[in-house]
């Protein structure tokens, strides 16, 4: 299919203005409680890790000299000096011709540089030990600085911090951490159409479906949702309940009402805020056309499109990255988990605008295969049904059945 440049890149555009929103304060957790948190500081090693030379199997630990040339028919013989009690510092150093029984994670006394294992040895009584195999210095030990060394930069400020860079500040001693606070994130489902989730719609009625959905996924990209409910397509309330939220949050998503229609208040009340500026009204993407993005004093203010799916498409795409930026995240978008899989279908698209395709993977005999699932964006099940989005790009007239491409997950 034909592929064709263009000089404008207008999803990269919306990215490029991410710079203009500030990160949010920091504050210090337990370490216990870091997990997914963004490090707010470089982590530097205050020492070295293990600390110092530590046995990695139960036998004795020796001058490995002392064991070349050992063999099944040809042994050598040790004196056993001293038993390394865990946690403590051997007794006695290890000279040429002893050894010192030693334990897994035990130090290595002094004068030793390799530990035999229990296997390849017999003890013949209290002092007498015979090893049937040579050693290499160092073999069996870890180093005292093999793990970390002193002074090395181990993590970087805006990292994610996972599990084991937990363990890692656990082993430097770090009882406390300071990360990024989780920004706040306002949402204010707009449409006079819409009733709370415990009511029973009536004919030309529907349950408010974004409020949820967006909760749901503000908490996976880093934020904690602060929902205002719905708002009738009135302009004063509307407004009114921008104001207070915008006080109350780090970053606001009103969902409905950013198309062109005559109840499409969203537009006219973001113009209408003191020290507002629209970066954006309209993106060239599919779903989410009629995406909004307005700078609120040093807030993002977001008109997302009230079709359900577009609404979270446009979110997982475009707007998570920006809760990552204000999250302190550096690299946010790599969150993301991409497979590769074969197009089942072709997939027609429209070069100057980047479509997000909702996607089934099914896995048959271990290759796995991409399955557009059709729909117009106002249906959740589009979504529920979907494993992840296939991005086409804006060069890209369209996909043909059996090409490879990636399949951004949806978590
Ligand atoms: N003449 C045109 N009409 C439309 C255009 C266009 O360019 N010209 N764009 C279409 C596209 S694309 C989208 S997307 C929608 C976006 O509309 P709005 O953002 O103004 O949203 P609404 O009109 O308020 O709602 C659209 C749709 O979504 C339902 N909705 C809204 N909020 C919720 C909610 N919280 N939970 C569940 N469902 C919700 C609403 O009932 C409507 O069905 O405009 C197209 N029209
Ligand atoms: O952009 Mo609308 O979001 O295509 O359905």
């Amino acid at each position: 299919m034909t592929k064709e440049f263009f000089t404008a890149t207008p999803v990269k555009q919306v990215f490029d203005r991410i710079v203009e929103f500030v990160p949010v304060g920091t504050e210090k957790v337990p370490t216990a409680e870091t997990c997914g948190r963004i490090l707010a500081t470089d982590v530097v090693a205050q020492t070295h890790l293990p600390g110092f030379a530590r046995s990695t199997m139960d036998g004795y630990a020796v001058r490995a000299a002392a064991t070349f040339g050992a063999s099944e028919s040809s042994p050598a013989y040790l004196e056993i000096t001293d038993t390394v009690q865990m946690g403590m510092a051997a007794q006695a150093p290890v000279g040429n011709g002893q050894a010192a029984g030693i334990a897994t994670g035990g130090m290595l006394p002094e004068g030793a540089d390799a530990v035999v294992m229990l296997e390849h040895a017999a003890k013949l009584d209290e002092t007498a030990l015979e090893v049937y195999k040579s050693v290499a210095p160092g073999a069996n030990v870890v180093a005292a600085d093999e793990d970390v060394a002193a002074g090395q930069k181990m993590l970087a400020a805006g990292s994610r911090i996972r599990p084991q860079e937990m363990g890692l500040m656990a082993a430097l001693g770090m009882e406390t951490i300071r990360v990024f606070k989780k920004p706040v994130i306002g949402i204010i489902s707009t449409g006079d159409e819409l009733v709370e989730i415990g009511q029973t719609p009536v004919p030309g009625q529907i349950r408010d479906v974004n409020t949820y959905s967006l909760a749901g996924t503000v908490g996976q990209a880093g934020g904690i949702a602060r929902t205002y409910g719905i708002v009738a397509d009135r302009f004063d309330a509307l407004r009114s309940t921008c104001t207070r939220a915008l006080s109350e949050t780090d970053m606001l998503l009103i969902s409905g009402g950013s198309s062109v229609g005559t109840r499409d208040l969203t537009l006219e009340v973001i113009e209408s805020l003191p020290d507002s500026q629209i970066l954006f009204h309209g993106i060239p993407i599919r779903p989410g056309k009629p995406t909004i993005l307005a700078k609120i004093g040093q807030k993002a203010l977001w008109g997302l499109p009230g079709q359900i799916a577009s609404a979270m498409v446009v979110f997982d795409r475009i707007v998570a990255r920006f809760v990552g930026h204000i999250s302190g995240n550096a690299l946010s978008y790599r969150q993301h988990d991409r497979i590769t899989a074969e197009l089942t279908r072709n997939l027609s698209s429209v070069q100057g605008r980047t479509d997000y395709v909702r996607a089934r993977i099914v896995e048959d005999q271990g290759r796995f295969y991409a399955e557009p699932i059709p729909g117009p964006s106002g249906l959740i099940r589009t979504l529920v049904e979907a494993d992840g989005l296939i991005e086409i790009d804006m060069n890209t007239e369209g996909l043909e059945k059996g090409e490879t491409v990636f399949v951004t997950l949806l978590r």
